[in-house]
């Protein structure tokens, strides 16, 4: 039966069990991941990360090959058990915990590098508290229809990949997006293969203030239901905008969710357009679970 000593962590609200397994022995059911997930019965979380060294899990060796300085891998399972490819608030609480756990030392201007599903990322420590580069980001997953419950009529989404699939939604007003009961699943037209994240977003009038765009989220999490901030969600809403506004929209947004403030900017980089997420990583306390 595993021991595990666990860190719980969040930010902005979004919330996650983390634990440290550097040889990879600790595999986990989906069943023994819901349990721990389980607000009632369990510790209670969004997700479970798992610190693993990029070296001891199969996933870890494409990480390794694109970036041999990616010690360890974030190994991200959604409440309800299932994996995901990336997580941009867990990623920022798990570098929190690995400089804070000692399992990497991390100057002010140092870079760390990330193995997950979805490639390799870096973070480093901003005004914030992280930043992350979550790299090349595409329009992926087309208009999907999106019915939802206190939604009178289904709206177009758009489909944004920025390391795991979301599905964009426009409301016109914020007591639009305070009516919405996301305690029902989304249903998406037609339906992503894979699901998807589906973020509410109503953009801020006036939208643009001192070159930096402003929307208001909410977001039903893929694997997880509805959460109270989701990064990648940031992202993918912050991403649509700029789309839905056209030329001239700004490259740096501040994002509001239910758990707080996040930051997003897009830049060019060499291999194309990178997008990156800024916020908070806290760690709230520790304990031991039994399986
Ligand atoms: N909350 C996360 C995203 C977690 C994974 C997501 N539910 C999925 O299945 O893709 C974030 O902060 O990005």
């Amino acid at each position: 039966m595993p021991e595990i000593h666990f860190t719980k962590g969040h930010g902005t609200g979004n919330d996650f069990v983390l634990f440290s397994d550097p040889d990879g022995e600790v595999e986990l059911s989906p069943k023994q991941l819901a349990a721990i997930a389980d607000r009632h019965f369990g510790v209670g979380a969004d997700g479970i990360i798992r610190a693993v060294r990029s070296r001891s899990l199969p996933e870890g060796a494409a990480a390794l090959a694109e970036d041999d300085g990616a010690e360890w891998f974030m190994d991200y399972h959604n409440s309800d058990g299932s994996p995901s490819e990336m997580c941009g608030n867990g990623i920022r609480v798990f570098a929190e915990y690995l400089t804070t756990n000692g399992l990497v030392d991390l100057g002010p201007n140092d870079t760390l590098t990330v193995g997950t599903r979805a490639g390799v990322r870096d973070l480093q420590r901003n005004q914030r508290g992280f930043q992350v580069d979550l790299g090349r980001w595409s329009l992926d997953g087309g208009e999907p229809l999106v019915r939802a419950k206190n939604l009178p009529v289904a709206r177009p989404g758009l489909g944004i990949n920025v390391g795991n699939p979301h599905v964009v939604v426009a409301l016109s007003s914020l007591d639009e997006l305070a009516e919405l009961d996301l305690g029902y699943i989304p249903v998406l037209e037609p339906v992503p293969e894979a699901g998807a994240n589906v973020e509410f977003v109503v953009p801020s009038d006036p939208l643009v203030v001192d070159g930096v765009g402003n929307i208001t989220m909410r977001v039903h999490e893929r694997g997880s239901g509805e959460t109270l901030s989701c990064g990648t969600g940031a992202v993918a809403a912050a991403l649509a905008t700029r789309h839905w506004a056209g030329a001239g929209a700004p490259n740096n947004w501040r994002v509001e969710v239910p758990g707080g403030t996040l930051g997003v900017r897009m830049w060019p980089a060499e291999d194309g357009e990178h997008v990156s997420l800024s916020g908070p990583a806290t760690l709230v306390f520790e304990g031991d679970l039994s399986l």
